[in-house]
C-alpha cells in the first residue's frame, strides 16, 4: 500500500526546505464567509490561485486591512485581490462585487445551482483550472470552514468526501481537518511550532474495523472505531511523525497554535 505524506507547512511564513514533505505542492486558497484566521496572509502567499466563495469576498474586503493596521486599507485590498469570486451570490455585497470586478477579479455567478454548496462550486472550479498533470500535487486550503453554523460545517466536511482524490484542508482559527483515505498508509509530519498537541481521528463516513497508529498518546492497535462506540477525540501528538493505517476513510484533526 502506498504512503501519503502530510505536512502543514502552509501555516508557516515560508517553507523550511529540510522540513517540507519533499514534494512541491500547488496550493489553492478558498475563503468562505466566516472570520479570516490570523494566518490568512501566510496561506495567501503560499497559494497560486485564490478564490472567494460568495460572501467570503466580504470577509476579505472588510477584514484583511485590519491585519495590516499601519497600511492604507486600499493598498492592502489591492495586494489581496482574489483571482475569482464564485458562488450563488446571495451574500456578497454589491459594492464588494463591483470593487473586485473593477480590479479584474473574475466573477462566476452560479445562482442557478441551488443543489451544491459554494465550497463545492469553488473546488470544482479549481479542479477544472489546474492542468491534469499537476492534480496530484494540488492542495486546497479552505478558511472559515469550521465553527459557526453546523449545517454549513457538515456541508464543508461533505466536500472532502465529494472530492476524495483531491487534498482539501478545512480550517478555522483553532484547528484543521482533512481526510485520510483508506487507500493509503499515512505519515503526518507535525509542525509543532504551529500545530498540536490536541488531535483526533474520526471515522465519520463509515465505521472502522481496524485502525493502527504510532506517535499518539493514546495509540490505536488494530482498534475498532464507530459512532456509538470509540472515536479518538482529545488525543495528543507525542512524536514528530504520526503513522496511521485504517480500513476506513478517517478524518484527521489537529489544533492550531496561537502565536505567543
Ligand atoms: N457559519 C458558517 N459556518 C461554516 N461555514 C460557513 C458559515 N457561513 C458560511 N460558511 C461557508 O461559506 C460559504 C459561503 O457563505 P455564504 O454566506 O455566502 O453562503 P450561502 O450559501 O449564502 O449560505 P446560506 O445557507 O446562508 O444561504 C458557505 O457555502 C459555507 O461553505
Ligand atoms: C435535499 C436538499 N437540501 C437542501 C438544499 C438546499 N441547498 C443545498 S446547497 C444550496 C446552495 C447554498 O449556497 C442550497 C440552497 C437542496 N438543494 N436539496
Amino acid at each position: 500500500m502506498e504512503m501519503m505524506t502530510h505536512s502543514s507547512t502552509f501555516l508557516l511564513p515560508s517553507i523550511p526546505p529540510s522540513r517540507g514533505d519533499g514534494s512541491s505542492q500547488t496550493y489553492a486558497l478558498v475563503i468562505l464567509n466566516q472570520r479570516l484566521p490570523f494566518f490568512a496572509p501566510f496561506l495567501w502567499n503560499h497559494a497560486q490561485l485564490r478564490i472567494c466563495a460568495d460572501g467570503g469576498a466580504n470577509r476579505l474586503h472588510d477584514e484583511m486591512p485590519a491585519m495590516f493596521p499601519h497600511e492604507n486599507p486600499f493598498s492592502v485590498r489591492k495586494r489581496y485581490k482574489p483571482d475569482v469570486i464564485k458562488g450563488d451570490m446571495d451574500s456578497i455585497r454589491e459594492e464588494v462585487k463591483e470593487f473586485y470586478s473593477n480590479m479584474g477579479t473574475e466573477i462566476v455567478d452560479e445562482s442557478h445551482d441551488q443543489d451544491t454548496t459554494d465550497l463545492y462550486k469553488c473546488v470544482a472550479f479549481i479542479c477544472d483550472w489546474i492542468p491534469d498533470m499537476d492534480k496530484s500535487n494540488l492542495c486546497v486550503l479552505v478558511t472559515g470552514a469550521l465553527g459557526g453554523r453546523f449545517d454549513h460545517e457538515v456541508g464543508n466536511i461533505n466536500a472532502l468526501y465529494r472530492f476524495p482524490k483531491t487534498r482539501i484542508i478545512l480550517m478555522s482559527d483553532d484547528c484543521l481537518i482533512y481526510l485520510l483515505p483508506k487507500t493509503h498508509r499515512h505519515e503526518i509530519i507535525i509542525q509543532s511550532s504551529v500545530e498540536g498537541p490536541h488531535c483526533g481521528l474520526i471515522p465519520i463516513g463509515a465505521p472502522s474495523a481496524s485502525t493502527t497508529t504510532t506517535g499518539l498518546q493514546w495509540d490505536l492497535t488494530d482498534t475498532e472505531m464507530h459512532f456509538g462506540g470509540l472515536v479518538s477525540t482529545s488525543n495528543i501528538v507525542l512524536a514528530e511523525k504520526i503513522a496511521v493505517r485504517s480500513d476506513s476513510d478517517l478524518l484527521w484533526t489537529i489544533s492550531i497554535r496561537r502565536p505567543q
